[in-house]
């Protein structure tokens, strides 16, 4: 497959807090999309290279602010660090400082994991709790408790986790059970287990496919991880790991994401690289609400436009269940299904808080607890709307794509930690869709409710 064209400058736009997207809605998309290397699986991977005191050269790269983020705090441990289009060349022989910097840890989520790949590497490790997504306390309780079973002192204080294995030896293979198949905890602890003395079993552990992928890339360095993917995990420790030239999985959320766009826009759009094997219950979902999806070669799906939407019920749930990622994007696209829905979010404990915004544009949702109902209603009308984390932003985006009229919204600084240049892409589909300075109105303040004047660049 051709990619139909290629994306501009490979930097990211100039500070997004001050911009807006106005979005002028009610436009078909067409063409090719290309779907960028997966955010969940760069972060981690960079996390991955601290294991190695080789040269770790990794391809498909997504360019995004949280990747920048997470090269800071590489930098910051002493790393070298080198990023070049969608490539990123790191170095980690020498290590420098076991105290990762506070105020870029507590900017994004995965900055934490490496505190399983510090202690493995220098016995010790200082790690400030992390930031990511405002969907739910996060919290980090069993990546403590997974690197206490292996050996390791961890005490939490003042904000900080600090651990060290005692009398400077290395951390013990243990066998390990999670409450819940933490994404993160996996990581950590398969990052943490590899280095280790022994064997480490991971049970319960997560199955998605961003864990495989830092499987893989370990075991391409020298590591010894079986069953990633599965929810047991066996990794047996070993000595040290060499030099490795690996490539990141296409993100599967960034692909979803741009189906959703393509279901709510009633496009036809094509997409790839994708690997249609990490969308099962997103395509499965698309399906049953009335999206015809065409597996055009193994690595290209075709979204063609629906006749009609279906209401459905969605449950999220870790791997291979519906993506909580995925949520916000599907609830975007049954506001304007024929029908009443339900969205069940049983992952994170604070993540439907789209659902007043997609209101703004005209959407009616009720929430209660956990889950929201969504009445379909026959169309959205455009509104100013604020996103208040990254795949809240991507829904209000879509809707916006959806709704009558000029949507303006606000949160880009959400959208740039996640989405390699989603409005550029956009745009290439043809969407009237463009970034602007936002002007304040004299006295309301920027994240007010307000609705901000803008102005075009
Ligand atoms: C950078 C990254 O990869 N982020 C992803 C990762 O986040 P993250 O790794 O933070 O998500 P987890 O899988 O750990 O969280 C799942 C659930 O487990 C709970 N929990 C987690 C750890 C812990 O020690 N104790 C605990 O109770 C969480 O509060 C949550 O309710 O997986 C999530 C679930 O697929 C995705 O939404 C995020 O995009
Ligand atoms: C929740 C997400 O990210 P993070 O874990 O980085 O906050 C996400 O990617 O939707």
């Amino acid at each position: 497959m051709n990619p139909s064209t290629s994306l501009p400058d490979a930097k990211l736009a100039p500070q997004a807090d001050s911009s807006v997207l106005q979005i002028f809605g009610g436009h078909r998309l067409h063409g090719h999309v290309k779907i960028s290397g997966a955010k969940n699986s760069a972060l981690v991977i960079m996390a991955g290279a601290l294991l190695c005191s080789g040269d770790c050269h990794i391809r498909n790269v997504p360019l995004l602010a949280d990747v920048e983020k997470m090269g800071q705090v590489l930098s910051a441990l002493g790393v070298k660090v080198s990023h070049q289009g969608d490539i990123l060349d790191i170095n980690a022989s020498n290590i420098t400082t076991s105290k990762a910097p506070y105020e870029l840890v507590t900017q994004l989520r995965a900055s934490f994991f490496a505190i399983g790949s510090i202690l493995a590497r220098l016995g010790v490790a200082q790690m400030p709790l992390p930031g990511g997504c405002a969907i739910g306390a996060r919290p980090v309780d069993l990546h403590v408790r997974g690197l206490q079973a292996m050996g390791a002192e961890v005490q939490i204080e003042h904000g900080i986790c600090n651990a060290y294995v005692p009398n400077g030896g290395r951390l013990k293979g243990a066998k390990i059970y999670l409450d819940t198949p933490s994404v993160g905890a996996t990581e950590t602890l398969m990052m943490a287990a590899t280095l280790a003395d022994g064997e480490t079993i991971i049970e319960n552990a997560a199955r998605e496919p961003e864990v495989a992928d830092l499987a893989n890339f370990c075991n391409a360095m020298g590591a010894k991880i079986h069953g990633a993917g599965t929810s047991v995990i066996t990794i047996e420790g070993v000595p040290q790991l060499h030099s490795v030239d690996y490539s990141i999985i296409p993100d599967r959320i960034e692909t979803g994401t741009f189906l959703v766009a393509g279901a709510i826009t009633r496009s036809d759009i094509l997409l790839s690289p994708v690997v249609p094997d990490h969308l099962i219950p997103v395509i499965a979902k698309l399906r049953e609400i009335g999206v015809q999806i065409i597996e055009e070669a193994p690595d290209c799906l075709r979204i063609l436009p629906a006749e009609t939407l279906k209401a459905t019920y969605i449950e999220t749930l870790p791997h291979p269940g519906f993506p909580t990622d995925m949520q916000a994007p599907f609830m975007a696209l049954l506001t304007l299904a024929e029908g009443d829905s339900i969205i069940n979010e049983s992952v994170f404990e604070n993540r439907l808080r789209h659902a007043s915004e997609l209101n703004r544009l005209g959407a009616d949702i009720r929430v209660k607890g956990n889950t929201a109902f969504v009445r379909g209603v026959p169309n959205l009308s455009g509104a100013p709307v604020i996103g208040t984390d990254l795949r809240a932003s991507a829904a209000l985006v879509l809707a916006g794509l959806a709704a009558d009229g000029q949507t303006t919204f606000q949160g880009l600084h959400h959208l740039d930690r996640g989405y390699d240049r989603l409005d550029i892409k956009l745009q290439q589909l043809g969407a009237k869709i463009k970034r602007v300075n936002e002007v304040s109105t004299p006295g309301v303040t920027s994240n007010g409710s307000t609705p901000p004047v803008t102005i075009a660049n």
